[in-house]
């Protein structure tokens, strides 16, 4: 990209903290606040954001870009792009891919995949184990030596459900201060045909459901085991109201455990699936209102240190059928801080200083991404995501950058719409529109 001039922004309200002025120079926050302009070089461009809200870059814990092995369905490059307009300005990209990432030399193509793409930063995820299959380490001190230097370990879509290898994974990342993000589900409880909430509207659906316990079981060992071997634990998409009393219970030990949630779990409940459609097939399911509300209030309260998109896009073909055979996932990048505006903040559950510790700060410190996460402050690298909070948006799936359809908010009116993101000093997406839209070749 080619360098761009200095630049103000005037007028935005800070991270929540109150309204100021920041200065960018050479991608870098040069200053905040009320003497930024007074340093401004000569040359400095101006960007007026009084009623905006400006954030430190997003950074998400848990997307699927699904490169390599199903570009069709979206590639580093698509879903860079679907998650700068989201506002991130770095996301973690899980390793259900094929190959599976659990290797060096997978975890540094998708590295590279994304600095290429140079949207946003594209940090690889480590498998657990060899291929996902749940039965052999995969090269966990490799991984972390490598160029890509992995601290996140996750075989997300499947549960690491032996102890012992769970045991052993946690005890080998502690060893580089890395974490294993676990997908919670006790593949006895819930069995491969289960595909939504058990409980009685799965009765009256007619449609097998795996229910709570079956997350709850697999976070309280995986705290224990986070205890006993002195190691960082992840709980990725909480879905459950126990799950949230597990964690709260376990931060009190004083038990390394943090925990996410997605966009979708804070606002769709299981009532959305009486239409049976698959658009609203996901693991872990969408629950009963009880666990929506006790997911908000853990949020808010921090016992949820994060949201994570668990952006997850799958191709028409995999998607359009019966319920129970569809395939599980959604589309999250695009929407998440809408949907975290709409749910938590036009509610006044959080303010706009919580979305700023719960989407930058808190997902890069559980990373450990040492250049994302250092919040709007002089010295930080220019990562920065500008929102309008007030202006209302209807989804159309038809406008995603993403390559799939599976959108469960098309249609709906979300309020607090990003209006522009920044990586390193580079607009990287403005107004709904990614940089290549509006750069010409010869700029690049
Ligand atoms: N969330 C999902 O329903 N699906 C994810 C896997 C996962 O996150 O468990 C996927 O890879 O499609
Ligand atoms: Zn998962
Ligand atoms: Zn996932």
């Amino acid at each position: 990209m080619s360098t761009t001039p200095p630049l103000l922004i005037t007028g935005a309200d800070i991270a929540g903290e109150g309204a100021g002025d920041v200065l960018v120079v050479d991608g870098t926050i040069r200053a905040v606040g009320a003497d930024a302009a007074g340093q401004a070089p000569q040359g400095t461009s101006r960007l007026s954001a009084d009623g905006l809200v400006l954030l430190p870059g997003l950074v998400d814990l848990h997307t699927h870009l699904r490169e390599p092995g199903r570009e069709d369905a979206e590639t580093v490059e698509t879903g860079s792009q679907a998650a700068a307009l989201g506002g991130f300005t770095a996301v973690l990209a899980m390793a259900n891919t094929s190959p599976v990432t659990d290797s060096a030399e997978v975890a540094e193509t998708v590295l590279d995949l994304g600095r290429r793409a140079g949207y946003v930063d594209v940090q690889p995820v480590g498998a657990v184990t060899k291929s996902l299959a749940g039965e052999e380490l995969a090269e966990l001190g490799l991984m972390a030596r490598s160029r890509a230097r992995v601290r996140v370990f996750s075989d997300d879509g499947r549960c690491v459900h032996d102890a012992r290898l769970m045991r052993r994974a946690l005890e080998y990342v502690k060893t580089f201060d890395g974490v294993v993000s676990q997908h919670a589900q006790d593949p006895r409880l819930a069995d491969g045909s289960a595909c939504c909430h058990e409980g009685e509207l799965s009765g009256r659906l007619g449609l097998p459901g795996w229910p709570g316990v079956a997350e709850e079981t697999i976070v309280a060992r995986d705290v224990m085991l986070a205890r006993h071997t002195g190691s960082r634990v992840h709980v990725a998409h909480v879905s459950t109201a126990g799950s949230v009393e597990v964690v709260r219970w376990a931060k009190a030990q004083g038990i390394a455990v943090t925990a996410e949630v997605t966009p979708h779990h804070l606002m769709l409940t299981q009532d959305e699936l009486v239409g049976y459609d698959p658009t609203y097939k996901v693991n872990p399911p969408l629950r009963p209102t009880e666990d929506t509300l006790a997911l908000r209030e853990a949020l808010a309260d921090g016992t949820i240190d994060a949201v994570a998109t668990d952006h997850a896009p799958h191709v028409r073909q995999d998607k359009e059928h019966a319920f129970a055979d569809a395939a599980f996932g959604m589309l999250g990048l695009e929407t998440a801080l809408p949907v975290v505006s709409t749910t938590m903040v036009a509610e006044g559950r959080m303010t706009w200083a919580d979305v700023a510790r719960t989407m930058s700060t808190a997902p890069a410190r559980i990373a450990r991404l040492e250049h994302h996460g250092r919040g709007v402050v002089a010295g930080a690298p220019a990562h920065l995501t500008l929102v309008d909070p007030t202006r209302t948006r209807t989804i159309d799936r038809a406008l995603s950058r993403s390559l799939s359809r599976n959108n469960p908010w098309h249609g709906r009116e979300l309020t607090g719409t990003v209006h522009l993101t920044m990586l390193r000093g580079q607009v990287t997406a403005r107004e709904g529109l990614v940089w290549a839209d509006t750069t010409t070749k010869e700029q690049r």
